[in-house]
């Protein structure tokens, strides 16, 4: 039996919800901010990151988000277009809101920040009614990204995507992608991110994003076991935890425990490590492999994508995250 099992006979295999924006990575690599001159412009935003990594992994995915009323929204369609993803419940904003850009600066390959602009962005305008039953349904799994929570009323939007998802048996992955300029406080993250994680089937994110959502329950404990166990009691049936350049580790609700390292790579910088990670482990697990398996997949496609300059552009191919691992393994 599948580790995770997906429903079967629908259209799409999954669709990402939430933050569709502009990528602007600085190209004098090396440099601070202040003495970068130029940049180059990708597709950006973590769950579009994660669609396009799907896609060209040979899912059939699709989106639901909101793009500004302008050039760079009809890149930003465009793109998922040629990337083959389903556009067509992307809803273009009309209140003239703009798209999120985020800004990279590259000071070395461990010295990486990102400065978003993000005041008024059309992707958290989403609304309830963008969010269609009769799309969902058609999906064997939902991804939520948690920056999407972090406003009314694409807060609300995506609450609606994950009822929709619970009552027709879609598979909810909840990647918690922490970007605090997105939110009021710590707190206000930790209670909106652990009202959908107490509901998702496959929760990923990092150590820091665990605590938050972990906060309230009593002492901190920065605690993987203790991470399983709170996230498994819930409905979760795959609990992973990512350590960066540290590897990983994830625990399924039949007691399993998988570990991965990470392959040996020419790192550029350190952006675009998870998406690429959960757009792979993803993949894996609609394949029905081990969980182990999907873990070093993963973890490969994040070493390609960590040695390029984008995230959107460098997500790769089976048949290049496979050649990292024979290479490693020979
Ligand atoms: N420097 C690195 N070299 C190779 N692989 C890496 C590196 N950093 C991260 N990874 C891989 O990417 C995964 C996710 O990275 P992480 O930094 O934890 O995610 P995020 O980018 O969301 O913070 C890690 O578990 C690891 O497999
Ligand atoms: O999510 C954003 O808005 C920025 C991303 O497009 C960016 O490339 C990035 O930070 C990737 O995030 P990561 O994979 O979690 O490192």
């Amino acid at each position: 039996m599948n580790t995770i099992p997906f429903p079967q006979d629908r259209p799409l295999d999954l669709i990402a919800i939430g933050r569709l924006c502009i990528d602007m990575n600085a190209n004098e690599i090396n440099r601070p901010m202040e003495e970068t001159l130029t940049f180059t412009k990708y597709l950006g935003g973590s769950p579009a990151n994660i669609a396009v990594a799907a896609a060209r992994l040979g899912l059939r995915t699709g989106f639901i988000g909101k793009v500004a009323h302008d050039q760079l929204g009809n890149y930003i369609t465009g793109y998922l277009v040629k990337e083959g993803i389903d556009t067509g419940n992307i809803v273009v904003d009309r209140t003239g809101a703009v798209t999120g850009l985020s800004f990279t600066e590259i000071k070395s390959p461990e010295d990486c920040s990102i400065l978003m602009y993000r005041d008024n962005v059309a992707d958290l305008k989403l609304e309830p009614k963008d969010v269609k039953e009769e799309y969902i349904r058609q999906s064997k799994a939902i991804l939520i990204s948690g920056t999407a929570l972090s406003k009314s009323p694409s807060r609300e939007a995506v609450f609606m995507a994950l009822e929709y998802a619970i009552k027709h048996d879609v598979l909810v992955f909840f990647d918690v992608d922490y970007r605090p300029y997105s939110w009021n406080s710590p707190e206000e993250t930790g209670i909106y991110c652990r009202m959908v994680a107490e509901k998702s089937d496959v929760i990923i994110a990092g150590r820091e994003e665990f605590d938050l959502m972990e906060a309230p329950f009593g002492e901190l404990k920065h605690d993987d076991w203790y991470t399983a166990e709170t996230w498994l009691r819930c409905k979760a049936k795959l609990v992973m935890v990512k350590h960066g350049s540290n590897g990983s580790i994830s625990f399924t609700n039949d007691g399993k425990t998988f570990r991965s390292g990470t392959y040996p790579t020419q790192v550029v910088k350190t952006f675009g490590a998870g998406d690429s990670f959960a757009g792979a482990f993803i993949y894996g697990l609609f394949q029905g492999w081990s969980v182990d398996r999907c873990q070093k997949f993963g973890s490969a496609a994040a070493s390609i994508v960590v040695a390029s300059h984008s995230c959107s552009d460098a997500m790769p191919t089976v048949e290049q995250i496979q050649a990292v691992i024979d290479r490693n393994e020979n």
